[in-house]
């Protein structure tokens, strides 16, 4: 055999198991067709946050005009890009690098596998006692007249300038974080969505405000609009819904979700089950054939399909096939955070899942005459924190511009169940984030 396990693909879902597979002795390869490090590192999280910054920071500046500003500085796009790029064309390079110095092999090219145990790159044959795919998602694409004139969120992120109007189709996660970025830039942005509601797994009274807010900003909000049609003339593009939508647009994100990467490469040939959310596998990881694993973001399981999840699986796997544990996956609370200014996170059981027979009851606090919040004027925002009959606190919802560091400070409590005396062990930093969350409970 030439590897004890091979990885198809590089991301967090491949990169987190392979280097302790390897450190702990085994011999490891991770075959790449793309960039090394995946969509997180390349074409995701990394290059978002980096063109948010500034835009998170503008926001902030914003609410102390007055206030020790005078006035709001002025965003550079081409200047936020260059920047971008310098942070992220290095990191296919660092990823691979970071792969090699941990004596994993490195391939690169489309993987094709021809039995479970043989998968091709091009020429070349290798051999594995275990597989992993680890191939990921790729962006949805509506199948509309026109779905040529569509872009993605690798397309966005990539802008050499901002377009003066530019429409999302969706209200996901990438919907609403590219739509502040776009609106912040000074472009005139159109969210554009099939169902009533945007961003739907977020606690919805909280996704309300959000939205009152990016429209205070002159965000336009479409709802019940299911998409019939682009087309392009002299003047730009035209969005035609199958209702009365009938819009001029300079540039169209399709922000309509994202699929498992499961086709063309094999899969079928050895016969791997599949659903509509990807890979199925039990609870170590294995598909059905023997062997066969996956993890991250390729998965058919309900797990936010997000970089910590994806680099928890893969981590699972590592002491798995190390026989560090025999165990099945067991999963923490997972939270999640829509990168929007206010940010909006959320962990464990939302206020919305409250109901008089479960006995769940919730505390609410007002950001807004908060005096840590008004350090910064914060001029809206809510906390709930949800707590079982036992007193005991099982989820957090924020809206805050601090919201994904309230969220860290709090989720040990939920996940560990502290008790009272463990957490009068406990001195946090003050004035901060995480003092001013945990004396909230
Ligand atoms: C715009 C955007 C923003 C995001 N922001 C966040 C965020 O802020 N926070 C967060 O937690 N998550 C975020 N995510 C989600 C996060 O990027 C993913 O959850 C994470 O990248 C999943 O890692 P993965 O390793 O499972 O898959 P990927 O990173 O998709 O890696 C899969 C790799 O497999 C390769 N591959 C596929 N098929 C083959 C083949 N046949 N042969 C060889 N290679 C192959 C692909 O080229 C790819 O590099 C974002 C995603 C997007 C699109
Ligand atoms: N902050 C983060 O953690 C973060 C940020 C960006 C992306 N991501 C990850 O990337 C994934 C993809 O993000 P996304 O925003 O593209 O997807 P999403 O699943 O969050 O949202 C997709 C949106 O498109 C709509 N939609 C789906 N099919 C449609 C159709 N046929 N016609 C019209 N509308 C349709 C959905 O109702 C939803 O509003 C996320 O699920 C998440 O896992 C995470």
């Amino acid at each position: 055999m030439d590897f004890d396990v091979l990885f198809i693909g590089s991301g967090q879902a491949a990169w987190n198991g392979a280097i302790p597979m390897s450190q702990a002795g085994l011999k490891v390869g991770v075959i790449e067709q793309d960039r090394f490090g995946g969509v997180c590192s390349n074409y995701g999280c990394n290059a978002k946050i980096i063109l948010d910054r500034p835009v998170e920071l503008q926001r902030q500046v914003q609410q102390l005009v007055g206030r020790g500003f005078n006035e709001v500085p002025a965003l550079n796009w081409a200047d936020m890009m260059a920047h971008k790029h310098e942070i992220i064309d290095s990191q296919s390079y660092n990823n691979e690098n970071k792969l090699v110095k941990n004596n994993v092999t490195t391939i690169h090219g489309t993987a094709t596998i021809v039995d479970q145990r043989t998968v091709t790159v091009g020429a070349d044959t290798y051999t594995t006692d275990k597989l992993v795919i680890a191939t990921g998602q790729h962006s949805h694409r509506l199948d509309i007249p026109g779905s040529e004139f569509l872009h993605d969120s690798s397309d966005f992120l990539d802008l050499a300038t901002m377009p003066k109007h530019i429409s999302f189709l969706g209200g996901g996660f990438v919907a609403l974080e590219f739509a502040t970025i776009a609106n912040a830039l000074g472009a005139q942005v159109d969210i554009i969505v099939r169902g009533t509601q945007v961003l739907k797994g977020f606690y919805q009274p909280y996704v309300k405000q959000l939205v009152a807010d990016l429209s205070a900003r002159g965000v336009r909000f479409f709802y019940n609009q299911t998409i019939a049609g682009v087309t392009q003339d002299a003047d730009g593009l035209v969005i035609m819904s199958e209702k009365d939508l009938n819009m001029r647009t300079d540039y169209v994100v399709d922000a309509t979700g994202r699929v498992a990467t499961v086709a063309g490469f094999g899969l079928e040939t050895i016969g791997v089950t599949t659903n509509q959310h990807g890979i199925v596998v039990d609870e170590y990881m294995q598909t059905n054939v023997p062997g066969v694993y996956a993890t991250g973001d390729v998965v058919g399981k309900r797990q936010p399909k997000i970089t910590p999840v994806a680099a928890y699986e893969s981590q699972y796997l590592a002491k798995l096939l190390t026989g560090q544990t025999s165990a099945p996956i067991d999963y923490p609370v997972i939270p999640t955070t829509v990168f929007t200014s206010p940010r909006l996170a959320q962990v464990g059981v939302s206020p919305a899942e409250m109901t008089p027979e479960n006995g769940y009851y919730q505390q609410k606090f007002t950001h807004v005459t908060d005096w840590y919040h008004q350090v910064g004027n914060q001029t809206s925002g809510e906390l709930t924190l949800v707590f079982n009959a036992e007193h005991r606190l099982i989820g957090v919802v924020d809206l805050s511009d601090d919201a994904p560091d309230t969220i860290n400070a709090l989720a040990p409590y939920i996940e560990l169940g502290l008790t009272a005396e463990q957490v009068e062990r406990l001195i946090y930093i003050f004035p901060s984030v995480a003092h001013r969350a945990v004396t909230r409970l």
